[in-house]
């Protein structure tokens, strides 16, 4: 039997607001229902005061939805809007709550879509698996998820808790992506705070294990939605993708400035579809320019990390599911992915990095 929203409305209607509060159906908090196939997805807007308050309706909501027939998963979250104040500023008080087993997070971000960082994420994930780390991926692309393509996961993650997941491991790298959970369409239409609430329940309620890396595939930008969560997530570092074109320059620019903001190290900068790479003669060509990337780092005064070609190669087994960097480790493109992540290893273990900042929301 195939669950339906009036299904899902009628459980919560025996869903109250503490203190005699209405029930949830009535109250006028809920988002829109999303359901697709047994999985069930909305969140419930709160003011930001009001969340350790309204943690336990969140909890009965979501098991009310579980438990009923045709529901594999239920994931209800906790919004708050916030005014179209600027972003938070970094000051003194609490730290990101560390993830407990995990020893370095990273964020790989870019300062605008289309430059290959989920490629390159996934790329690199894989490699610095290779290099003898225990790596995670999380897949926070909310807009795009990508993951599940590009490591040809078909699969779904197993509830393995009441509230734990089971991330997905594919080439040697644990995978965990809103893709596995949410239709990409119902993601697109999600505001600023519902992006930022799903993904740190992703960080949180995965069973992660016991990492050396995690890598945060970022959702591309700068705006409030990519700050937010990069004062929100215990990042070691950041590493930012970049094409050689001036625009994505500027772009990425923005996305070291970002960072900087809310003081996570930024490990370096990398070019993606750097020198283009022949696939029949083996000749190379610099379609987009070379080099801007590193003249950019030198100029911010940031590491640069590396070039990675623009192959058809690369393009190809992203879409067929079968990373290069796992699938010809020993090529050129592989040995480009395993050059960057032997620099992002560098820079971690150097502690060029420094422990996030204590963070107060004013
Ligand atoms: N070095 C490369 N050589 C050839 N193709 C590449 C390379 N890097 C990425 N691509 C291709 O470019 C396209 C965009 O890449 P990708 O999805 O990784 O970008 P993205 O920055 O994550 O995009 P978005 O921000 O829109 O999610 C994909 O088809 C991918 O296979």
């Amino acid at each position: 039997m195939s669950i339906t929203t009036s299904d899902v409305l009628k459980a919560l209607e025996a869903v109250n607001l503490p203190d005699g509060g209405p029930n949830l159906v009535r109250s006028g908090r809920l988002s829109e229902i999303v359901v697709d196939g047994g999985r069930v997805a909305f969140s419930i807007a709160i003011s930001p005061k009001e969340a350790m308050a309204l943690e336990p309706t969140r909890a009965q909501a979501e098991a009310a939805v579980a438990a009923l027939r045709g529901v594999d998963q239920a994931l209800v979250m906790l919004t708050a809007e916030r005014s179209q104040t600027p972003p938070p500023r970094a000051k003194t008080a609490t730290t990101p709550r560390h993830i407990p087993g995990v020893r370095h997070i990273i964020a790989v971000a870019s300062g605008k879509g289309g430059v290959g960082k989920s490629t390159t994420s996934a790329n690199l994930a894989v490699a610095l698996a290779q290099l003898g780390q225990r790596v995670g991926l999380l897949d926070a692309d909310i807009y795009g998820p990508s993951m599940p393509k590009v490591f040809g996961i078909t699969e779904k993650p197993r509830l393995i808790g009441p509230r734990t997941l089971e991330p997905v491991t594919a080439y040697g790298v644990k995978v965990m992506s809103i893709g596995f959970l949410v239709d990409p369409e119902a993601a697109m239409i999600w505001r600023g705070p519902m992006v930022i609430s799903a993904i740190t329940q992703m960080l949180r309620e995965v069973a992660w294990g016991d990492l050396d890396v995690l890598v945060v595939d970022m959702p591309p930008g700068t705006g409030d939605a990519q700050l937010t969560l990069s004062q929100q997530t215990p990042l070691s570092g950041a590493v930012i993708v970049s094409t050689p074109q001036d625009l994505a320059l500027m772009d990425a620019r923005r996305g070291v400035a970002m960072f900087q903001k809310v003081e996570v190290p930024i490990l370096g900068i990398i070019e993606n579809m750097s020198t283009f790479i022949c696939p029949h003669c083996g000749g190379r060509s610099d379609i987009f320019g070379h080099g801007g990337a590193r003249q950019e780092a030198e100029k911010l005064k940031v590491p640069f990390l590396g070039e990675i070609p623009l192959a058809m190669q690369i393009r190809t087994t992203s879409d067929s599911g079968e990373p290069i960097a796992a699938t010809d480790p020993e090529g050129t493109h592989g040995k480009a992915y395993l050059a960057v992540a032997d620099q992002v290893l560098r820079a971690l273990e150097a502690g060029k990095t420094r422990p996030a900042p204590r963070i107060v929301i004013e």
